[in-house]
């Protein structure tokens, strides 16, 4: 399997290239050169599996050899042993063919864990087989940071530095970071917002200087293929085990860089029925007017209450658009060249109305989050995190056919955001028992200005 960029100007890479860059050296994202595709006897074959079974099925062919089979098995198998569910991503009913699908079980509480917990060990491998040493740099609202460090943190070959913006996490996901003590982990707080922090990751990639050449640069959040690749296997779990391939299915995915649903829509193209993909936005709704009037306008990021969905620029928007242009990484530079000048993208209008066919959108503000969050418990009892509300309120708003059954992912645990639950008056479920003492560990973070020169040399020092 190869993997080209976006950009169309950087080499093709194979997996472990791949998984190991993050970013393409020509500004733009890695994605298969051509999908995976599995025919309706295939998926009816992967019925019944365990889901390190299945996801070791799903993930084989992108991996494309770089990793032995039985290695590979044991890897995935490893990934998932942890986790607090034995079905590791179970389906709860909250309505007549109305689902959410629970992918909080992991370590950290979110989404994240299914792919950093993986990537982690992926990672670990390679960089042992090559003996080579990985600085990692990510940007994180609030979920990939804690995930990345639990996935990466016991890997001799990594030191991993993670930008959170300052102020702008909740309580429980700052200190799910600061309190890793670990000498390779380093919690940098940035004075601005998260698509600060993601602007500085991504010039990194174009700048590696600071790093003198010891040491390779590795991306943890979704511009890396790797966390696309592993979350497309629940969309096969879930769909599975609600009568699929023989009945279609649709998912509504609460949505901030375009990672998760981003990786419904490859499981469609790998062959899953899915019929709708719904996104989800809170007030920060540059999806939602994409998908709605075509138009993907950079607005003023605000503070919400579902923080970790406090982006505009969604990286892997890039990946979706690459599609719609015919795969011509000649266009997709010059759009994205001009969406760096002018802020803005609209489409040409029969490539909109193409997408459209199978996404649709909805933004909900803090009130109707808080609403969704009150509705769904007193229908219920069941406590949905904000960002699953934003997903079960798009879900309820925009579903086509009410025969055809709906996934919500519930994409955190309501541990993580108090603030939100209170707000429905409802009262925060305590701290599952592992975090038990959370607010009374020491924590570790530097305060840093939005300065790239600023990151590099704390970066450069640290590890002198
Ligand atoms: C809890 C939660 N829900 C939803 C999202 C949105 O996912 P994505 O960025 O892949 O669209 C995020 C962060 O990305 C998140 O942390
Ligand atoms: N919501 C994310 C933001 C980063 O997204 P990613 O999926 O690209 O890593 C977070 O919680 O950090």
């Amino acid at each position: 399997m190869k993997y080209i960029s976006t950009r169309g100007a950087a080499p093709a890479l194979d997996f472990e290239n791949v998984l190991l860059a993050g970013l393409a050296s020509d500004g733009g994202l890695y994605v298969p050169e051509q999908l995976p595709r599995f025919t309706t006897e295939q998926i009816v074959g992967f019925s019944g599996l365990s889901y390190s079974g299945l996801a070791y099925e799903i993930i084989r062919p992108f991996v494309g050899g770089t990793i032995e089979d039985e290695q590979l098995r044991a890897i995935i198998e490893d990934t998932y042993a942890d986790f607090n569910h034995s079905a590791v991503a179970p389906l709860t009913q909250l309505d007549t063919n109305e689902w959410v699908m629970e992918l909080f079980h992991g370590p950290t509480l979110a989404f994240k864990d299914f792919a950093l917990q993986l990537l982690g060990r992926l990672l670990d491998h390679f960089l042992t087989k090559r003996d080579e040493r990985a600085v990692i740099l990510g940007a994180t609202s609030g979920d990939t940071g804690s995930a990345a460090i639990e996935g990466c943190r016991h890997s001799d070959h990594v030191d991993i530095f993670i930008m959170h913006p300052h102020n702008r996490v909740s309580e429980v996901q700052r200190r799910q970071m600061t309190t890793v003590l670990s000498d390779n982990v380093h919690n940098l707080a940035i004075e601005g917002n998260f698509d600060d922090c993601q602007a500085i990751v991504k010039a990194s990639f174009a700048e590696q200087g600071f790093l003198n050449g010891e040491r390779r640069l590795v991306a943890v959040n979704s511009i890396n293929w790797a966390r696309i690749m592993a979350q497309v296997v629940y969309y096969f779990h879930a769909a599975l085990s609600l009568g699929s391939p023989f009945r279609p299915v649709s998912f509504a995915v609460p949505t901030g860089n375009f990672g998760d649903i981003f990786a419904g829509y490859i499981a469609r193209g790998m062959g899953l029925p899915i019929q709708q993909l719904i996104v989800g936005t809170n007030r920060n709704d540059i999806l939602h007017r994409f998908f709605s009037a075509n138009s993907y306008r950079k607005e003023s990021l605000g503070h919400t209450l579902s923080p970790s969905m406090d982006i505009m620029v969604s990286s892997n928007f890039e990946r979706l658009l690459f599609d719609l242009h015919d795969r011509d990484g000649k266009a997709m530079a010059e759009l994205m060249a001009g969406f760096d000048v002018s802020g803005e993208i609209s489409i040409d209008e029969s490539r909109w109305q193409s997408v459209k066919t199978l996404f649709d959108s909805q933004c909900a503000n803090d009130d109707e989050t808080v609403a969704t969050i009150r509705q769904v418990f007193d229908q219920t009892e069941y406590l949905l995190d904000p960002h699953t509300a934003i997903g079960v309120k798009a879900a309820r708003d925009c579903l086509a056919s009410r025969e055809v059954p709906v996934v919500t992912l519930a994409t955190a645990h309501p541990v993580k955001f108090p603030d939100a639950i209170l707000a429905a008056g409802l009262d925060a479920p305590a701290l599952p028992h592992h975090l038990q003492d959370l607010h009374s560990r020491e924590e570790r973070m530097t305060v840093l200005p939005n300065s790239l020169a600023a990151v590099h040399e704390f970066i450069a020092t640290t590890l002198r």
